[in-house]
């Protein structure tokens, strides 16, 4: 099979016969539902401490852009349904090729034009594969924000000022020192949707602790028009690198808001 991606002949649909786990009962994203969801006073809300890296690359994996530094830095995820510290990853997005599609997650049926992923990885394993390997649901914590078109977003602008520069796949740039990724985060991480899920592309582990914010951030018209000029392996533009939802089966999507 071509190595996978989001066309006709290697999309989604494709994907089970090289991951078997593409049908299973744990799939992410899905469609979140207001009127199934359940308010669970427990949730605390989230704390992400981010310290600004020293060496970061800016990158085009062929399937999405991607800001991946180098090493750790003692920057983490804590609280909301968390039980342990989270160390952060990397963070990357999904977009569509006009502003009606390109979410992963839902709201009641409604897509997003985008959705940024904050991917984090629980600090008992030893590295970031052992946490994707480690078997249940707790090996990541990933924080799913939607994108809408709206104001500029300022601190994504170091990112999106970036993404002309690896238009091609398998291109990457040096993200400068100063970046505050902090910055793109709200002021408190209150309001999300929670539930068990999987990564949204190969192998699609089951893996995955989800947290989705119900507010979006909102990026200018431009910035979203800077994702629509990259380029995926087969020389397409890579717009439309959103799973469709998956079956949620027998999962409870809990809230921290009413
Ligand atoms: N869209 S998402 O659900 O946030 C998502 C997050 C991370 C990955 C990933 O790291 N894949 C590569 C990979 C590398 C090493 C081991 C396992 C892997 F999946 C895939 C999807
Ligand atoms: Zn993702």
């Amino acid at each position: 099979m071509a190595p996978w991606g989001y066309e006709k002949d290697n999309g989604p649909a494709h994907w089970h016969k090289d991951c078997p786990i593409a049908n299973g009962k744990n799939q992410s994203p899905i469609d979140l539902i207001n009127g199934e969801v359940k308010y669970d006073s427990g949730l605390k809300p989230l704390t992400a401490k981010y310290v600004p890296f020293s060496d970061a690359k800016f990158l085009n994996n062929g399937h999405s852009v991607q800001f991946q530094p180098s090493a750790g830095n003692g920057s983490e995820l804590t609280g909301g349904p968390l039980a342990v510290k989270y160390n952060f990853e990397q963070f990357h997005f999904h977009w569509g090729n006009n502003d009606t599609e390109g979410s992963e997650h839902r709201v009641d049926g409604k897509m997003y034009p985008a959705e940024l992923h904050f991917v984090h990885w629980n600090s008992t394993n030893p590295s970031f594969k052992d946490a994707v390997g480690s078997g249940g649901p707790n090996g990541l914590a990933v924080l799913g924000f939607f994108l809408k078109v709206g104001a500029e977003n300022a601190a994504l602008k170091p990112i999106t000022d970036l993404i002309p520069k690896v238009k091609d796949a398998g291109t990457s740039v040096t993200v400068p020192s100063n970046f505050d990724m902090q910055a793109i985060l709200p002021a408190t991480l209150t309001d999300y949707y929670t539930y068990d899920g999987s990564l949204t592309t190969p192998p699609l582990a089951e893996c995955v602790k989800w947290i989705v914010f119900k507010q979006p951030l909102e990026v200018s018209a431009a910035q979203m028009e800077a994702f629509r000029s990259v380029i995926n392996r087969d020389g397409k533009p890579m717009g439309g690198n959103y799973r469709p939802p998956c079956p949620l089966h027998d999962r409870a999507v809990k809230t921290s808001f009413k």
